[in-house]
């Protein structure tokens, strides 16, 4: 604990957002910020959250890459969930909540004033640790976010949205037969890849995913897992979990997260090998946790 007390910002900092050749961008909140990486899909600099008095997340500066997976680990309460409400503006939803800092996509202040929110959500979607499928049919469940967003304009193409969204999830072939039941029949794997066909419909850039396995048996698990590596290809990926060997399995890029401040971000292989901070080195040893 007192460690954490003694750490400096630098060393809350990843590696590439201490540079000094980076480039310095207008933010939100007045604070001192530094540009996104060259690869950064989503960037984060000097993000606080706050609910009410309680300062959740701390300064946290980050880069997360374009067609990598991202995962989030630390121990409870440490603002994982928080900073990932944070990338599509989910935070906003909660009474109290308040961001400080700047957050961009693609370069760009997802918390300036023009932004339209339902917009940023269609590309920063998000998958939820329970499955929440809507008490619709498979079908209308796919369907409703691009009709929402005037994504179809005949049944013949919203028949070919949902159907590759539900490819896309590795469904399909395991409800073509039963799309107009409801989704809420489905098994717990099985709600979770329809969440996910759901978030896919709209064309997200990025899909945040909070614990999507947690409520999840082993084979379910494997199967989002085995998901999580395919979409990649197509989508910016960031996972919270509390399963190390989950992101050690899935994640290109790991953030090791304790007490609100981001203590180390780095590749998933050094995070687990090599970690360059004794905080993390304890965490993934079974320490603390
Ligand atoms: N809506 C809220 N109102 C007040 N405090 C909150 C709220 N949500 C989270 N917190 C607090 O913010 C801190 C960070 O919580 P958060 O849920 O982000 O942590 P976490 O790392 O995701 O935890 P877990 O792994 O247990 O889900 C905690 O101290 C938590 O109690």
């Amino acid at each position: 604990m007192a460690m954490v007390e003694t750490m400096t910002p630098e060393q809350t900092r990843t590696p590439e957002t201490a540079r000094p050749d980076a480039t310095r961008s207008e933010g939100t909140a007045g604070s001192p910020l530094v540009g996104p990486g060259e690869d950064a899909k989503v960037s984060a600099r000097d993000c606080s959250v706050y609910y009410g008095e309680k300062h959740a997340l701390k300064g946290v500066s980050l880069d997360i890459k374009v067609n990598e997976v991202t995962a989030f680990i630390g121990p409870s309460g440490c603002g994982k969930s928080t900073f990932l409400r944070s990338l599509n503006r989910m935070n906003d939803i909660i009474d109290g909540a308040r961001v400080t800092g700047l957050i961009a996509l693609d370069g760009e202040d997802i918390y300036a004033r023009k932004v339209d929110v339902v917009q940023l959500r269609a590309r920063v979607g998000m998958v939820f640790q329970k499955p929440n499928p809507f008490p619709k049919s498979i079908y209308e469940n796919v369907a409703y976010g691009p009709r929402i967003h005037g994504l179809a304009s005949t049944k013949d193409e919203m028949d070919d949205v949902v159907q590759s969204s539900l490819e896309r999830a590795g469904l399909w072939t395991e409800v073509k037969d039963r799309l107009d039941q409801p989704g809420t029949g489905l098994s717990g794997g099985q709600q979770q890849r329809l969440c996910i066909a759901r978030a896919i419909a709209v064309s997200p850039e990025v899909i945040l995913m909070d614990e999507p396995c947690s409520a999840l048996d082993p084979i379910a698990t494997a199967k989002i897992e085995e998901l999580i590596d395919e979409l990649r290809q197509n989508y910016t990926i960031v996972i919270v979990t509390h399963s190390m060997q989950q992101a050690a399995r899935v994640s290109q890029r790991t953030a090791f997260f304790h007490l609100g401040n981001l203590v180390e971000c780095n590749d998933t292989e050094q995070i687990f090998t090599n970690p360059l901070h004794k905080l993390t080195q304890g965490y993934i040893t079974g320490r603390f946790g």
